[in-house]
């Protein structure tokens, strides 16, 4: 990752909403598969808005897998065979999205030399996305990390070890294990990495809604120290939670880990679970969420995106906030 970040400028960035992206072109999401229900529906509209947020400057684009498990394809009557085959191609989607960006950037550019310059400014890395048990239960839990007892460190491991084995297989550059409610599932995510013996890298992204803690009240630093004793994770933060809490956020976890830390916070609106809608007006507008931007960078946060509610034109404000900041600073250096 670290690599990747260095050949991206120092800093990469990281594409926003997808479900919601999603819906804001009419997709209807009301069902237990949320975004993944358009793998069946919509394909080429997934494919069009990893595009969009190509185009907007993103260096990672996340893929439509969030709430695709097989047990949600089974509750809809499909195979076991479908679901791996869906799982699939949810990274298929974000691959071909990837293609069809460079190739147009090719066609643009008419000197092949002065193209894989282009290519190399603007490498991109395909995650597949993992959401929690909560976001499968589709009952608003990955919010509040509470899973209750019955829910044991062995339940969560084999709810989701073949997703993770067959996303592992998929061809993404990495696996984007995202809103991550609680400690317990943190633990079973790293020690599913290792006795599977998962050969992609993957990021451990948590929740929180007080800037202290993860949602379900476990500390940020229990988190983020598990992530970090874990081999095959690369890059530890924060998804889906508002732009207020983040500079705290990375500052605990900067504490624990020497590893890239990543953010992506949604647009400060709040989800009403019980009417599964957003409450606007509550939220910060592209303009107020790239203020941040900075100290965000300063604060140590090197992968930078946005979650639920941000579009591309957010992606596209924190792109051009990172590229002026890192000039303004290659100036002052010179
Ligand atoms: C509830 S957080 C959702 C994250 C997912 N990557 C998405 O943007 O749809
Ligand atoms: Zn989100």
């Amino acid at each position: 990752m670290t690599d990747f970040i260095g050949k991206c400028g120092g800093y990469a960035v990281i594409d926003g909403g997808l479900a919601t992206e999603l819906e804001r072109h009419g997709a209807n999401l009301n069902d237990p598969l949320w975004s993944a229900k358009c793998l069946v529906t919509s394909p080429q509209l997934i494919r069009r808005v990893h595009l969009d947020y190509l185009e907007a400057g993103a260096n990672i684009i996340i893929s439509s897998s969030y709430q695709a498990t097989l047990q949600g394809f089974e509750a809809k009557g499909l195979s076991r065979v479908e679901g791996e085959a869906l799982l699939r191609k949810s990274v298929e989607i974000a691959c071909e999205a990837r293609e069809i960006y460079y190739s147009r950037d090719a066609k643009v550019s008419s000197a092949v030399i002065e193209n894989r310059e282009n290519l190399k400014q603007h490498p991109v890395f395909v995650g597949a996305s993992v959401g929690s048990y909560g976001a499968y239960l589709a009952d608003g839990s990955e919010y509040s990390g509470i899973y209750g007892d019955a829910v044991t460190l062995e339940t969560l491991k084999d709810f989701h070890r073949r997703r993770v084995q067959v996303l592992a297989e998929s061809g993404a550059d990495l696996i984007a294990f995202e809103t991550i409610p609680n400690k317990l599932e943190a633990k079973a995510y790293a020690e599913l990495l290792q006795e599977e013996d998962i050969k992609i890298p993957a990021w451990f992204s948590f929740n929180s809604k007080d800037g202290t803690n993860v949602v379900s009240g476990d500390s940020i630093s229990e988190c983020a120290s598990i992530a970090d004793s874990c081999k095959q994770v690369v890059a530890v933060g924060i998804n889906c939670t508002p732009p207020r809490f983040i500079h705290g956020l990375i500052q605990a976890i900067r504490e624990v880990t020497a590893k890239p830390i990543l953010i992506y916070p949604n647009s400060g609106e709040t989800y009403d679970a019980d009417r599964k809608e957003w409450v606007q007006s509550t939220g910060v507008v592209d303009e107020d969420f790239v203020s941040y931007v900075g100290k965000w960078y300063e604060a140590g946060a090197s992968l930078i995106g946005g979650c639920c509610r941000t579009t591309p034109n957010t992606i596209r404000a924190i792109s051009k906030a990172l590229s002026s900041r890192s000039s303004s600073v290659t100036t002052l250096e010179f």
